[in-house]
């Protein structure tokens, strides 16, 4: 038996995936940024193939990031397989998560979500999980919200497109002045200077958990951006959702501390999430 080379398995990119792998089926959906189909991978693995519309991301700065963002290996975040960037537009293939987005998932199962707090407080949790293990790789999503998490079965919900946002085009959606940009999800640091980090993914975190509580409601209803910016400057933050207990509460409340360093960190929230959810059930 031959010695191993040391360059064994570098030579071909493993985050490259070869389209002749790739059986395209139906369309998932398409936004500004392109199309998403389902696919299987090798004949067998279900994927996400997101077919990422020309001039919509910086596509060289974004296939360099891809190979870190496939060691990012969590049971809540949705795996990023590898990338197709041999062609145009280039394909980002992940794992498939067959419910779909949170967000419709919240609003379309409202009836039966609405009463079963333990759920929806253990969705929160998967979330934190998947979030503070991004924190301890010290890597900032900059775009957490209900849109952005997936339905896996058995309720399984994953934290999907962490660190996309960096490599966006259009700035209608990355400059905070912008008419895209999801200002609803940002602390008042992000308002003011653009300053993301873990504790502005915290900020984030508390209004996705005000949008599972609220099974899919709008944060802040049809207030226009400038009067959300005016209200977050000035502290004030959104009201407990009805079906949501006293206690769950108080930490959405802490996620939305003024500033960053009095937020806790997800290490910290999950193990409060954790202590809540004992004394809930
Ligand atoms: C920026 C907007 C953006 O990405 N949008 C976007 C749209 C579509 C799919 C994805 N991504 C993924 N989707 C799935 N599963 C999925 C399953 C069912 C489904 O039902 C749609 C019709 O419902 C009646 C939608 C998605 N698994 C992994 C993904 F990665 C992302």
């Amino acid at each position: 038996d031959r010695p191993v080379p040391p360059t064994a398995g570098l030579s071909h990119d493993k985050w490259e995936i070869h389209p002749m792998e790739l059986m395209l089926m139906e369309e998932l959906g398409s936004g500004q940024f392109g199309v998403v189909r389902r696919g299987k991978w090798r004949g067998s693995i279900d994927t996400a193939v997101k077919m990422m519309k020309e001039g919509t991301m910086s596509e060289d700065d974004f296939i360099e990031e891809a190979k870190v963002m496939t060691k990012l290996q969590h049971p809540n975040l949705v795996q990023l397989y590898g990338v197709c960037s041999k062609h145009r537009p280039i394909y980002i293939v992940t794992e498939y998560m067959k419910h779909g987005s949170l967000l419709n998932y919240l609003r379309r199962h409202e009836n039966t979500l609405i009463g079963n707090m333990g759920l929806l407080l253990d969705m929160c949790i998967q979330v934190s999980k998947g979030m503070a293990y991004l924190e301890r790789h010290n890597y900032i999503h900059r775009d957490l919200a209900a849109r952005n998490c997936l339905v896996g079965s058995e309720n399984v919900v994953k934290v999907a497109d962490f660190g996309l946002a960096r490599y966006v085009l259009d700035d209608q959606y990355t400059s905070s002045g912008g008419t895209k940009f999801p200002i609803k999800w940002a602390p008042p640091e992000v308002l003011n200077y653009t300053r993301f980090s873990s504790k502005s993914d915290v900020w984030a975190y508390g209004v996705l958990m005000w949008e599972i509580f609220t099974c899919g409601k709008m944060p802040y209803g049809r207030l226009k951006n400038t009067e959300v910016v005016e209200r977050v400057q000035r502290g004030i933050i959104l009201e407990k959702p009805k079906s949501c207990a006293k206690e769950i509460y108080e930490v959405m409340k802490k996620c939305w501390s003024h500033g960053p360093e009095e937020r806790p960190s997800f290490r910290v929230l999950k193990e409060q999430l954790a202590l809540v959810a004992q004394t809930l059930t």
